[in-house]
């Protein structure tokens, strides 16, 4: 039967790019910029019937990999309402999407809004090519890949944040319209799917992370500050034993954390007018959890100097951010002056330092927070760097500081850092955008390791899909 939109619930988050932030976003004194793109995975929830009508399924189809499909039953407690969750083939793996099934259905559950009989659901799940390593440029919308989704490289864009925001969204969607007449909008409740992805996300991990990729792909382009890692180390594991004391302790604890505000930063920030971010793929690879554990011991270790940089680094990435947040306002403010010095900057073959010498020349607002981006970019690097030799992590390497350094002198670059945790991945430049083109065809040696990838800052986060423009895919 084909269900019409109504009966659809489609939803879609973004990836990331964290700009400004790596290790700082580890502290929840810290603000840090991350940014969404334009790469998303889309879910489309539907209803479906299960074989066994006492025993409803969750299934979740993800058609462009290989044994792309997870199928779980579920069982309600009739004592204590839990809902065990388990997977029809126990040996096909999705950490991700488990817990997903897992979280929502238990926070419905604990809070009265599960109907009886569970109803069953079919997720399709979708995923923009620019995830994941595709053999050729020219590959169709939702390319398939020939391996399971573990077995296809990532570009690291934060495919799991994405991934688990979407289904929840959807999960949360399907089953508030069998259970309330009037369900809540993806508004009105953004915070309590934000808090169940990050638990979700959190308990397919193992382990609390900055949770700054699960916030991106919620809220979008943000100044993200995190929540205390405490919040969610106070749900006790998903229980197993079918002991109705450690179940009914679970759900109280799910229910009240995720009801519960957890003070997160997620003030608005894009990239300024006529500015674009362009990701350069270098295709090497970096251990990310290896390099937090350096440069935690760096900074437990390093003395009074490893401090210095530490909190020289935290006013570098706010400098940027209040540079970012300036920029909107003045754009907002004064359109036509800022077109014009945006005309002057795309027309001129400056690269950051002539950018910045343009800025100065100014003598307005607009001139100076124009030098403090450039300034901002180039301290952001200057402390990583200091962070790299201390703790021996390669966050900025020595061939990142070259790259990094002859994309400064493009013309309409303000400047580039290695984004997130840095290392051989990925640089990420803040360009006019009317020199993209120009960036992005120069052809010194310098570039030869340098894929520019097709993305951008989209800075919206999940959002609801009409349904009509995923239908041709399913
Ligand atoms: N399209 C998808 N369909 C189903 N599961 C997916 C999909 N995309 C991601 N996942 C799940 O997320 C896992 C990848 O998560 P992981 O945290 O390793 O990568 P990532 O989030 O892309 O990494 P990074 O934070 O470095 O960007 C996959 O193995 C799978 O379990
Ligand atoms: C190093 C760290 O602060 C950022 C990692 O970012 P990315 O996965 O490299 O985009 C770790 C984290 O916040 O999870």
């Amino acid at each position: 039967m084909t269900l019409s939109e109504p009966e659809k619930h489609c939803f879609s988050a973004p990836g990331k790019a964290l700009f400004a932030g790596g290790y700082l976003v580890l502290y929840p004194e810290n603000s840090s910029f991350v940014t969404a793109l334009s790469a998303r995975i889309y879910a489309v929830a539907a209803e479906s019937s299960s074989l066994d009508p006492a025993l409803p399924t969750v299934t979740v189809l993800s058609p462009q990999f290989q044994e792309g499909e997870w199928s779980y039953t579920l069982s309600k407690s009739d004592s204590t309402g839990f809902v065990t969750v388990a997977a029809l083939v126990p040996s096909r793996k999705n950490p991700f999407v488990h817990a997903a099934v897992t979280t929502v259905l238990n926070y419905l559950s604990a809070t009265g809004a599960l109907a009886t009989p569970i109803p069953s659901v079919t997720v399709n799940i979708l995923s923009d090519n620019a995830y994941h390593s595709q053999p050729s440029e020219d590959v169709p919308k939702f390319n398939k890949h020939a391996q399971a989704i573990s077995d296809v490289p990532k570009t690291g864009l934060g495919s799991s944040a994405a991934l688990t925001t979407s289904l929840t969204a959807a999960l949360l969607s399907y089953y508030s319209s069998k259970a309330a007449d009037k369900p809540l909008s993806l508004e009105e409740r953004k915070d309590v799917l934000h808090n169940l992805a990050q638990v979700a996300h959190c308990t397919a991990q193992g382990k609390v992370g900055s949770g700054f990729d699960v916030a991106c792909a919620v809220y979008g382009s943000i100044v993200y500050r995190r929540f205390l890692a405490s919040i969610i180390s106070a749900i006790p594991a998903v229980p197993t034993t079918g002991d109705a004391g450690f179940e009914s302790a679970y759900l109280d604890a799910l229910r009240t954390t995720i009801d519960s505000d957890w003070s997160v930063g997620t003030g608005k920030c894009t990239v300024p007018p006529r500015m674009r971010l362009l990701m350069g793929d270098v295709s090497g690879g970096s251990e990310t959890p290896a390099m937090v554990q350096m440069v935690q011991r760096w900074r437990k270790e390093g003395g009074a100097t490893a401090e210095s940089t530490w909190v020289s680094l935290g006013k570098a990435n706010q400098s940027l951010i209040s540079a970012m947040i300036g920029l909107q306002v003045e754009a907002e403010k004064d359109p036509a002056g800022y077109n014009g010095v945006l005309d002057q900057i795309s027309d001129s073959a400056a690269g950051c330092a002539g950018i910045k010498a343009l800025g100065a020349s100014k003598g307005s607002l607009l001139g100076d927070l124009l030098v403090q981006a450039v300034d901002s970019m180039a301290d952001i690097r200057f402390h990583l760097r200091a962070m790299t030799t201390g703790s021996g992590a390669q966050i900025e390497p020595v061939e990142q500081t070259k790259l990094l350094d002859a994309c400064n002198e493009l013309p309409g670059v303000f400047g580039g850092v290695v984004p997130g945790a840095g290392g051989y991945d990925a640089i990420c430049l803040l360009v006019a955008e009317a020199t993209v083109d120009r960036v992005r065809a120069a052809t010194g040696s310098e570039f030869k390791n340098v894929k520019w990838l097709d993305l951008r800052e989209e800075s919206v986060g999940v959002r609801k899909e009409p349904f009509a423009s995923l239908a041709e895919y399913l």
